[in-house]
């Protein structure tokens, strides 16, 4: 039986005279690392921003995990059960970096502002189990060593799995990793790849815009190519590779 996370269809997009999406849509498979792909402004942050909440769609049907949701407010999307990174990273710098995967724990927690305001018994044990948690993300990413530290003294790789930790926090149906690999040199790509693999073998299920099509290639089950708004391909990294419209979007046009 499959079992599918994120079904989401029709997908329309306008902004001004510029029609950024097209009926778009994607179907992605519980455990699957799905690769968001295209030329320079085929979309892809469109269509991630239109599923993250970000910006509103002109039309389309959203489902994860079998429930409809409606892509209306960042938050709504959260609790819903998509976790998402940014191409440029988004961590509170002054904060360490237990504290950023704290924040993200706390779109699941029950206590409330009335409880964090007096510091109730529930708050505070409630509060401990959220502080152990993201101390064990932070070991799951591989720099729990580095989890009093503030986010801003962190190495850019660091930070990228910084973010994926917090993204874990929330205890996600759906990631959606925007660029994880930009400004990465090679070593850290390797490690990066080694750790989607690991969250993928923990039946977690990924989305990702990535423009290393080399690691894009070796790591997404699935693929969905773009290009001017539209759904040119989708396939295995092998079909999307050898198909003829894919090869001439990134090389007949030259990156429009
Ligand atoms: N907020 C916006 N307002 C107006 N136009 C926008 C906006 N965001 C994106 N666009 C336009 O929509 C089109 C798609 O852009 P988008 O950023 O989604 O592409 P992309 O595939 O992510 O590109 P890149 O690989 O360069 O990041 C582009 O022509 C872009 O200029």
């Amino acid at each position: 039986m499959t079992d599918t996370v994120l079904n989401v269809s029709g997908v329309s997009k306008r902004f001004g005279g510029l029609q950024a999406l097209s009926d778009v849509g994607i179907q992605i498979q519980r455990g699957q690392v799905y690769g968001l792909i295209g030329p320079n402004g085929a979309g892809k942050t469109t269509f991630f921003n239109v599923l993250t909440g970000l910006y509103t769609p002109d039309t389309g049907t959203f489902e994860l995990a079998g429930k409809l949701y409606k892509p209306t407010a960042v938050h709504e999307v959260a609790k819903a059960g998509i976790a998402r990174t940014f191409q440029n990273i988004r961590l509170f710098a002054e904060m360490t970096a237990v504290e950023n995967v704290m924040v993200g724990r706390h779109v699941r927690t029950h206590s409330g502002l009335l409880g964090a305001i007096f510091r109730t018994s529930s708050f505070k044990s409630e509060e401990a189990a959220i502080a152990q948690r993201a101390r064990e993300l932070l070991d799951y990413v591989g720099i729990g060593r580095l989890a009093d530290f503030k986010a801003r003294t962190l190495s850019y790789g660091d930070q990228r799995r910084l973010e994926i930790a917090r993204a874990l926090a929330t205890d996600p149906q759906l990631i959606a990793l925007d660029e994880p690999a930009a400004g990465m040199n090679n070593t850290e790509k390797v490690l990066l790849r080694e750790l989607i693999d690991k969250i993928r073998n923990d039946n977690r299920t990924i989305l990702l815009i990535e423009h290393d099509v080399k690691l894009v290639m070796g790591l997404c089950d699935r693929v969905t190519v773009l290009d001017y708004g539209k759904q040119l391909v989708v396939g295995t990294p092998a079909e999307v590779q050898r198909n003829e419209k894919v090869i001439e979007a990134y090389l007949g046009t030259g990156g429009h």
